[in-house]
């Protein structure tokens, strides 16, 4: 059986969620944000849902669903609670299971226990999202040596929105991880253009 592959990124709002509907429209995996910070009336997971197509794939129920847009630890502290990782179970299904973090490796579920941590409890492997912008060498070759002193197995790296191959090709040449694909900047996010764009990642 394949291992959960686990959608993470060099920062939040680098295109996760999108890039998670484009790969479950793709794979017609099953999807689950087992942690969702805010938004909750717009959850990643209704947006994966609205951009999904295949009647096949999943939509599995969050474990923490925190009223507060911020890092999941101050988020729950916010609404009361304390996040316990042992009541993080990937649900049951005989599909592939592809999960969304919350922002990136590093973000805090509880005062020891982080998103990288969830990854390796989880036994997922990992598809990095990379956006190039200036700074983003720096981020992304961090989010790969993390991974890398964990042991977690990294799939590749899909960089998101304007191309810039000197970057691309630096990052994939020091860190071998493959270049899974970029997706561009789209003009229109629907059903259509989601579904079109799988043509962009080898996977
Ligand atoms: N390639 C793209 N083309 C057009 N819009 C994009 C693209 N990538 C991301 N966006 C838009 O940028 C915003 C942020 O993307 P997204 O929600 O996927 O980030 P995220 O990494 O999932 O954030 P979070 O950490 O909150 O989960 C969204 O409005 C999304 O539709
Ligand atoms: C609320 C937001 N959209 C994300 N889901 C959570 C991002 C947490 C980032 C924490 C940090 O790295 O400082
Ligand atoms: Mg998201």
């Amino acid at each position: 059986m394949y291992k959960p592959l686990f959608v993470t990124g060099i920062g939040t709002d680098i295109g996760k969620t999108l890039i998670s509907a484009i790969l479950v429209e793709k794979l017609k995996c099953d999807y689950w944000k087992p942690v969702q910070s805010g938004e909750l009336d717009n959850s990643d997971t209704i947006k994966v849902q609205r951009l999904v197509s295949n009647e096949v794939s999943v939509f599995h129920p969050e474990t923490y669903r925190l009223t507060q847009p911020y890092s999941p630890h101050k988020s729950a502290a916010i609404d009361g609670i304390g996040i316990d990782e042992k009541t993080i179970i990937a649900p049951k299904t005989d599909n592939r299971l592809l999960i969304e973090g919350a922002g990136g490796l590093m973000v805090p579920l509880n005062n020891h226990f982080l998103v990288i941590d969830l990854i390796k409890q989880l036994n997922a492997e990992v598809i990095l999202v990379s956006q190039n912008y200036l700074g983003s060498i720096n981020h992304t070759i961090l989010s790969i040596e993390a991974l890398k002193q964990r042991g977690i197995p990294v799939k590749g790296i899909i960089f998101n929105g304007d191309e810039n191959t000197s970057t691309e090709e630096y990052i994939t040449t020091y860190t071998q991880i493959n270049h899974l694909g970029r997706i561009p900047v789209l003009t229109t996010v629907d059903k259509n253009t989601i579904a079109d764009a799988g043509k962009y990642i080898s996977l």
